[in-house]
């Protein structure tokens, strides 16, 4: 070791590091310092508009919130509304005083029962009809009048303007309804003479919108009869003991008006299978039900009254309804086949302005699985659509938009240029 006083040690002496780079300027920092400002204002702005996004989107929210609750309650309202009772049906038959009147129930007892002062005086009058909470008795509202009630539910037409030709592709229940309906109606004496009752009621089932309705019409108007229809869920809409009491009117109107024809649609609504009668509305269809096959055995069948039933969903009926001398013919009416959808195509289109480039095998091609309802529809939009192009008469492509419309999504299919009226 060299201790020499005038030697630096080796410590103190200043060396060259490699790595450490050279000081940077001020000029060079400063452009630094800038840069990163820039950046923290870019970032800061960016959080104010996050900020600015998330409380605008708590307002939305929170307005759904109350939206919902709102929801909510009404819904809460609905199920409350529809858990409780039905309302009993009454006539006024005397007001006493100014708090106390007598009523006929629509079931039958009468009942001496307090009114509150706050319904209208001038409704609350005897005749009129009330419904009143099953439990208290007590008033709960003064019914517009009996005539009003029935319209809603009832259709009534002195001889429907349909005749058989106007129904296509059901040649086969044509023949079943006139032998089964028809004939009756016409010629009573043929089954008195031969001593057997004519058929009371017939039951036509089959898919929505095939024609049943048509074939009822038409009967009617073949034998001159009145045309009266009920849709069997209106009676057991609202009120206890109304839907007995439809019924019943729906009958004796019919024996007033007779000859007449009484189609009752949807008739699974009161005809379902009894299934184990738990809430009041169940017994309420019950007794629809039975007050229905009471007017049915009940009648005498002379043949001046034909009862035809409609139902989608013959497989839930109640067999006791399908006995002899009820429903016990049943006639089936399918959605139409191939020829069945031209007959139809052709009755819808007798008198539209077809383009002569519009081939019918086409048409019946492309609405396979369709009903006479349906085919009914293509024919008015396929109208439409060429009003609205301004054209007076119908072409290939209004046929197709009204199919692809009809059907609800996009056929690929087109009809093809061979050309060729084939309309009659
Ligand atoms: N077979 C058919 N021939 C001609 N038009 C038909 C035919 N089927 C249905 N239509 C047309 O569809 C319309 C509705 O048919 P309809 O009311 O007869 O059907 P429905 O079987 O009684 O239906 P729902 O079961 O829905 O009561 C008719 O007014 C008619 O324009």
């Amino acid at each position: 070791m060299d201790d020499s006083p005038n030697e630096v040690p080796e410590l103190n002496r200043p060396t060259k590091i490699d790595n450490i780079e050279e000081p940077k300027t001020v000029d060079e920092l400063q452009k630094e310092l800038d840069l990163l400002k820039a950046e923290n204002q870019k970032t800061k702005r960016n959080l104010m508009w996050k900020v600015r996004k998330l409380e605008k989107d708590k307002i939305l929210t929170e307005n759904e919130k109350i939206r919902l609750e709102r929801e909510l309650k009404s819904l809460r309202g609905e199920v409350e509304r529809f858990r409780s009772p039905p309302l009993v049906i009454a006539t006024i038959t005397e007001i006493i005083d100014d708090s106390r009147m007598t009523v006929k129930s629509s079931t039958g007892p009468s009942f001496l029962i307090n009114y509150s002062k706050f319904l209208d005086e001038d409704l609350l009058k005897p005749g009129s009809r009330v419904a009143l909470n099953q439990q208290t008795f007590g008033v709960v509202e003064v019914l517009p009048s009996e005539k009003d009630a029935n319209v809603s539910g009832m259709e009534i037409e002195a001889k429907p303007d349909v005749t058989y030709d106007m129904i296509g592709g059901l040649d086969e229940q044509i023949i079943e309804v006139k032998e089964t309906v028809e004939l009756p109606l016409k010629h009573p004496e043929l089954f008195e003479k031969v001593g057997i009752d004519p058929p009371k009621g017939i039951l036509l089932y089959g898919p929505p919108g095939t024609g049943k309705t048509l074939l009822a019409k038409a009967v009617a108007n073949e034998t001159n009869a009145t045309f009266i229809k009920v849709v069997a869920s209106e009676f057991v809409k609202k009120y206890i003991g109304e839907g007995a009491r439809m019924v019943r009117e729906v009958f004796e109107l019919a024996k007033e008006k007779a000859p007449s024809i009484i189609f009752i649609d949807e008739l699974d609504a009161v005809a379902a299978q009894r299934l184990k009668s738990s809430t009041s509305g169940d017994r309420e269809v019950q007794r629809t039900l039975m007050q229905l096959l009471a007017e049915l055995d009940g009648f005498e069948s002379r043949g001046d009254i034909g009862i035809i039933g409609a139902t989608n969903r013959p497989d839930i009926l109640d067999p006791a309804l399908l006995r002899p001398g009820r429903f016990d013919r049943f006639i089936e009416v399918p959605a139409p086949n191939e020829d069945g959808r031209r007959e139809i195509l052709k009755i819808h289109t007798k008198k539209m302005n077809i383009d002569p480039e519009v081939r019918m095998s086409e048409l019946v091609e492309l609405t396979e699985g369709l009903s006479g309802a349906d085919l009914k529809a293509i024919c008015t939009e396929a109208g439409m659509f060429a009003i609205r192009e301004e054209r007076d008469h119908i072409i290939k492509a209004d046929f197709e938009d009204a199919i692809n419309k009809i059907m609800g999504k996009n056929k690929t299919g087109t009809l093809d240029d061979n050309g060729g009226v084939m309309f009659g």
